[in-house]
C-alpha cells in the first residue's frame, strides 16, 4: 500500500511518499540485464563523487534516500567522515538556507498554526504512527547560526535523523522529522515567490507557546513511544520550551543539553593534556564563552559538572566560567540582562564596560576560549596569541555552525598557536601538518551524542530525559577514546566508529535512567552491563 499525504501548503497538488519503502522487485526485463548490487554500489558512490559541490552532493543524496534509502544509509555507514559534512554542518546550512529552491518532494511532517485546534488530526496523517520512536522538531528560527529560516529549517530535522538511523541503528521507519511553521521574519524569505512557508511574520509569544502546549500533548496521545529531540529553536523559546515540558515528556533540547554533553566531554579530555603541559591542577581551569545562547549557557551549566568532578562547590563551580556577549564581559551592574545570562552574570567586577576579547581575556586568564557566538573571524590572530601566551597548550573551541561562522579556522589556530592548540570546532576541518606532524581537530558537534541519548531512551522507554542521563552520555563518550586515539592528542574519537561508541552512550544512558526511576523497561534492569550491551547492538537497525 503506498500512502500519500498532502502537505498543507500543496493545495493537493502534492503527493508525499513518507517512509523509504523497500523497491519492489522489478519484472524481468525491467531492469538492465547486469544490475549487480556491489557495483551499483561503486557507481552511486562515483555518481556522489562526481558533483563538486556540496550542495548538488546534497540533492543527489536525499534523492538516492528516497530511491533507495538502504544505498543511501550504507553509503553513509561506509565513508561517515566524507557523508557526514554533506548531510549535515556544514552544506546542511546551505540546504536549508536554499530549501524552497532545491525542493524537489515533501519530506517529514509540517505543522502550521493553520492547524492550530487540529493538530492531532494531523498528526494522525503520519503514515508510520506505530512506528514512531523519535522525532526532531524544529520551527526553524534558529538554524545553525544562520536565523530565521522559518520552514526552510525542515532538513535540519531530516539531518539529525538521518544521523540517528546511520549513528544509532535506529529504524528509518521510526523518524519523524518535523517544522513547525508559525511565520518567519526573514523579510528575504518572505519575499520570494519560490518560499514554501506560510507567508507571514512569526506570530506572537503567547500564541506560540499555546500551539506549542496543544502539539505536545497531541504528540503524546499520537505517538506514545515517541522521543523528542527540540532542535534549533531560539534562545529564548529554547529554554522555555525545555523548561515547560520536559517533566512532562520524555524530550531533550538538542542545542542547551546535546552541547553541553559533547562539550562537556571534548573539555574533559582537553584539560587533562592542557594541565600535562602547564602543570596546572584541574580544578584551577577557567573557561571564556564568546557567546551567551542557548548553546553558550547550555554548555556553560555542563561544564559545572567538569568542575564538580574535581571537588569544588556549585559557587566555586560557578565562579570558572566567564561569559561574553556582543555587549561584552556579562557582569552584574552592567545593568538589565536576560533571564539565561545571570547565572553567569559576574559579581566580582564592577569596572567599565569590557568589549575587547582581547582587554577580557588579560583581566580572566583563562585557560580555555569556547566560541558559540556565530561571529566569524572573532578568534583572531591576537586573541589565539593571547591565549597561548597564557598557557602553553590553550585550549580553543570555535564551536558556532556553519564552517563560515566559526571562529576561527583550525590551520589558523594551528599557525598562530605556533602547533600547541588543543582544539575542536562546531563544523569539521582538514588536518594539518606543522614542523613534520600531523594535528587533528576535534569536532566538538553534539552529533556525538544525540543518537546514543536517543537511541538509550527509546530503549528503555524513559518517561523523561534527567540532566544525569545527559551527563552519562557526556562521560560515556569522553571514556570511549581508544589508546591510539588519546596518542593522537584527539579530544573526541574518531566519528567511523560512531556506531560502537552510541551502543556505549545508550547503555549509560539507561543505566542513568533506572538510577533515576525514569525508565519504563524495566526487564533491562536485571541484565549485566554486558549483556545490555550486546541487547542494545542487537537492537541496531542495519541498511
Ligand atoms: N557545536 C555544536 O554542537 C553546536 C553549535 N551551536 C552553534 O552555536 C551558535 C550560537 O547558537 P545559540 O546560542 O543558539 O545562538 P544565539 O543567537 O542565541 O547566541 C549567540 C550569542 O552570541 C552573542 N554574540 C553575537 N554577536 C557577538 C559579538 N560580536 N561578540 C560577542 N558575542 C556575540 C550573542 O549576544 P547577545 O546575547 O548580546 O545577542 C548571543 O549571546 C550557532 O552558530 C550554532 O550553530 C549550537 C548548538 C550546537
Ligand atoms: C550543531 C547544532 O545543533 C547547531 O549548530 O545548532
Ligand atoms: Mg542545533
Amino acid at each position: 500500500m503506498t500512502i500519500v499525504l498532502t502537505p498543507y501548503w500543496s493545495n493537493g497538488v502534492q503527493k508525499l511518499k513518507v517512509a523509504p519503502q523497500p523497491p519492489p522487485k522489478p519484472a524481468r526485463g525491467l531492469t538492465p540485464p547486469v544490475l549487480d548490487e556491489s557495483i551499483h554500489y561503486r557507481r552511486c558512490l562515483a555518481q556522489l563523487r562526481s558533483k563538486d559541490k556540496g550542495i548538488e552532493k546534497y540533492i543527489y543524496l536525499s534523492q538516492l534516500k528516497d530511491a533507495d534509502a538502504n544505498m543511501f544509509y550504507k553509503l553513509c555507514l561506509n565513508h561517515m567522515s566524507e557523508i557526514t559534512p554533506l548531510i549535515y554542518t556544514p552544506t546542511v546550512g546551505d540546504a536549508c538556507q536554499q530549501y524552497s529552491h532545491i525542493y524537489r518532494r515533501p519530506e517529514g511532517l509540517y505543522i502550521s498554526i493553520k492547524d492550530k485546534g487540529n493538530v492531532g488530526k494531523v498528526l494522525r496523517n503520519w503514515p508510520k504512527i506505530d512506528d514512531a520512536r523519535i522525532s526532531v522538531v524544529t520551527d526553524g528560527s534558529r538554524i545553525l547560526g544562520l536565523g530565521d529560516l522559518g520552514v526552510n529549517g525542515m532538513p535540519i530535522s531530516i539531518g539529525k535523523l538521518s544521523l540517528y538511523i546511520a549513528g544509532a541503528g535506529i529504524r528509518p521507519s521510526a523518524t519523524i522529522p518535523i517544522c513547525i511553521d508559525v511565520g518567519t521574519d526573514n523579510k528575504e524569505f518572505l519575499e520570494d515567490p519560490l518560499y514554501l512557508g506560510l507567508r507571514q511574520p512569526r506570530i506572537p509569544q503567547a500564541e506560540m507557546h499555546e500551539l506549542m502546549e496543544e502539539f505536545m500533548h497531541e504528540m503524546s496521545v499520537v505517538f506514545p513511544h515517541l522521543i523528542i529531540q527540540f532542535e534549533d529553536f531560539s534562545t529564548d523559546k529554547a529554554f522555555a520550551f525545555l523548561k515547560a515540558f520536559r517533566d512532562k515528556y520524555p524530550l531533550f533540547n538538542d542545542d542547551i543539553q546535546g552541547t553541553g554533553a559533547v562539550v562537556l566531554s571534548g573539555f574533559l579530555n582537553a584539560a587533562k593534556i592542557s594541565s600535562a603541559a602547564s602543570g596546572r591542577p584541574l580544578k584551577d581551569h577557567k573557561i571564556l564563552f564568546l557567546g551567551a545562547g542557548s548553546a553558550g549557557v547550555g554548555v556553560g551549566m555542563q561544564l559545572m559538572s567538569f568542575f564538580k568532578l574535581q571537588g569544588l562547590s556549585e559557587q566555586e563551580a560557578r565562579e570558572r566560567i566567564y561569559l561574553v556577549d556582543s555587549q561584552g564581559l556579562i557582569f552584574d551592574s552592567r545593568g538589565p540582562m536576560a533571564e539565561h545570562k545571570k547565572f553567569f552574570s559576574r559579581k566580582d567586577y564592577n569596572g567599565p564596560p569590557m568589549k575587547d576579547l582581547v582587554d577580557i581575556i588579560d583581566y580572566v586568564k583563562p585557560t580555555a576560549l569556547l566560541g558559540l557566538s556565530t561571529i566569524k573571524g572573532a578568534f583572531n590572530q591576537p586573541v589565539i596569541e593571547t591565549m597561548s601566551a597564557l598557557n602553553p597548550r590553550p585550549i580553543i573551541f570555535p564551536l558556532s555552525n556553519p564552517v563560515r561562522l566559526s571562529e576561527c579556522e583550525f590551520h589558523e589556530a594551528v599557525e598562530w598557536s605556533k602547533g600547541m592548540v588543543i582544539f575542536a570546532s562546531g563544523s569539521p576541518f582538514p588536518q594539518q601538518e606543522f614542523n613534520g606532524h600531523t594535528l587533528y581537530p576535534g569536532q566538538g558537534n553534539n552529533m556525538y551524542v544525540f543518537p546514543g541519548i536517543g537511541l538509550g531512551s527509546i530503549l528503555a522507554r524513559v518517561s523523561s530525559i534527567t540532566d544525569s542521563m545527559i551527563e552519562a552520555a557526556s562521560l560515556g563518550l569522553a571514556n570511549s577514546l581508544t589508546e591510539e586515539e588519546h596518542s593522537l592528542d584527539l579530544v573526541y574519537p574518531r566519528i567511523e566508529r560512531i556506531r560502537e561508541i552510541s551502543a556505549g552512550i545508550a547503555l549509560a544512558v539507561i543505566r542513568e535512567a533506572q538510577k533515576n526511576g525514569v525508565d519504563r523497561s524495566i526487564d533491562l534492569r536485571k541484565m549485566s552491563d554486558a549483556a545490555l550491551l550486546s541487547f542494545i547492538k542487537s537492537k541496531m537497525w542495519n541498511p
